[in-house]
């Protein structure tokens, strides 16, 4: 398997693009396939790594997947292996995607027990788990979690809804407490609850499946539990973060793009913020439209101080989007503060664009200051390897700014949130090859 992109840069881009359906949202929703014995029919599924390898795991585990046409996906939960956890293979598969770990709700609320192996995902700083086994633990769960095999268990012959205060919003937490909890007796209250749309989209699919949530939306949920679920269709959102990332794109490399059927009114603040940073967009019908710019300005706030791009729990900025900020600020006129507060390791690739000729100061593992060089001086292709997914992208929208040949490497990162981009990009007049 090929896995580097050779990029040509420079090259004004042009056209249309349909976001793919949400990588974040389908990881959830496809977990909580589990909790019927019925057919679920979910559609708009993106053709994604981290997605593919879920679906994968669930068939070994003994769920019927019928893939209807290239999207669209039925599956029945109707036995499941439960040996199949305490198996190598498990430990191996399920530890290689973050999302894996949202198998663990809808197996203990329909099996009364679950088990899963460190979850993978981006190495963008420690990333705990305690929020997900606090919750079970309150709704009456014991864990143990083995530190060798890094390998987590969990046991409950009898959920109960409780109040639980969530020790963070945490998103894959709240929809992992979540999908526990529709099958539990009584009524569980879930505050500080995460409320992406993900998150939404989830909620509103189980009561579809005959969940009793109340409170979708906001950070305080109601869930009266039920005694079973059945089967429905559920359509994934178009992704946020892909769409986030087609703005950057545009801004950056000066190319009028449409972005197709948004969903708008699904993206919260992320449009604003990319106005703020002074790039023009029109909403066209469900479109984003962006017009070729010759350069866009970043505001100041209102007192005239630097503007700083920080992530928060939804309805904030999504910090899946700060590093593609952090590339388009690097051709912006103006300045800006990045502040990542969420993870910690995740601007080192900041050393990337700096050797491509940014102006950039890491200040702190969680701030970056970007001096924009305005267009004046173009980025030079380069080689480098992408740490992770939003990282990756990022660097590829600077490769396709930049003079010269850009190789990037280890593009899995990338591969296992953006589907088809190398074609996708092509379609838009990109030169970039896979080698
Ligand atoms: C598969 C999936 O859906 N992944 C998303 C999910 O990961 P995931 O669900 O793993 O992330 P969490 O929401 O648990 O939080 C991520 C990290 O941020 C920290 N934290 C979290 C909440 C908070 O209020 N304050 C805080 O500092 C936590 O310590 C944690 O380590 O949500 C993240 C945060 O939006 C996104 O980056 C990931 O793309
Ligand atoms: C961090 C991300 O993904 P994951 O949680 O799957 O690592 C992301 O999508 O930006």
């Amino acid at each position: 398997m090929k896995n580097a992109f050779e990029i040509q840069g420079g090259k004004k881009l042009k056209g249309e693009i349909i976001p793919q359906g949400a990588k974040n949202e389908s990881l959830q929703v496809i977990s909580a396939v589990l909790l019927t014995k019925e057919k679920v029919t979910i559609s708009n599924v993106p053709d994604i790594v981290d997605v593919n390898k879920l679906i994968e795991l669930l068939g070994d585990m003994g769920v019927i997947v019928e893939r209807l046409s290239t999207d669209t996906y039925t599956f029945e939960a109707k036995d499941i292996d439960l040996d199949f956890f305490q198996s190598d293979a498990f430990k191996q598969k399920g530890g290689s995607l973050r999302g894996s770990i949202m198998i663990v709700g809808p197996l203990l609320a329909r099996f009364g027990r679950g088990s899963i192996p460190k979850p993978g995902g981006d190495k963008i700083g420690r990333r705990r788990l305690d929020t997900h086994f606090l919750g079970f633990e309150k709704l009456g769960a014991k864990f143990n979690y083995n530190a060798t095999d890094e390998f987590y268990n969990v046991d409950a012959s009898n959920l109960q809804g409780t109040y639980i205060l969530l020790d963070e919003a945490s998103v894959t937490g709240t929809a992992n407490i979540v999908m526990a909890a529709v099958l539990a007796k009584g009524t569980t209250t879930l505050y500080n609850a995460a409320c992406e749309p993900y998150l939404q989209q989830l909620c509103k699919m189980l009561n579809r499946m005959g969940a009793n949530i109340s409170g979708i939306g906001s950070n305080l949920l109601t869930i009266e539990g039920v005694t079973e679920l059945h089967g429905t269709e559920h359509k994934m959102l178009p992704d946020m973060i892909e769409i986030g990332s087609f703005i950057g794109l545009a801004a950056m490399t000066g190319s009028e793009i449409t972005i197709k059927d948004v969903q708008y009114k699904e993206l919260g603040i992320i449009p604003e913020v990319f106005k703020r940073m002074g790039i023009k967009l029109e909403l066209r019908g469900d479109d984003i439209f962006i017009p070729a710019q010759e350069y866009y300005e970043i505001e100041t706030f209102i007192d005239g101080s630097l503007m700083t791009i920080s992530d928060a729990p939804w309805p904030g900025f999504t910090p899946d989007l700060l590093s593609i900020c952090l590339v388009v600020a690097v051709q912006a006129k103006g300045s800006v503060l990045i502040h990542q507060k969420m993870f910690e390791s995740r601007l080192f690739f900041v050393d990337k664009l700096l050797e491509m000729g940014a102006n950039i100061i890491l200040c702190d593992p969680h701030r970056a200051t970007v001096i924009g060089l305005d267009k004046q001086v173009q980025l030079r292709g380069i080689s480098m390897t992408s740490p992770d997914i939003r990282a990756g992208v990022s660097l590829l929208i600077a490769a396709l700014s930049a003079k010269g040949k850009s190789t990037i490497y280890n593009i899995e990162q990338i591969e296992r949130g953006y589907q088809h981009i190398d074609k996708r990009l092509q379609a838009l007049g990109a030169d970039i090859v896979r080698v």
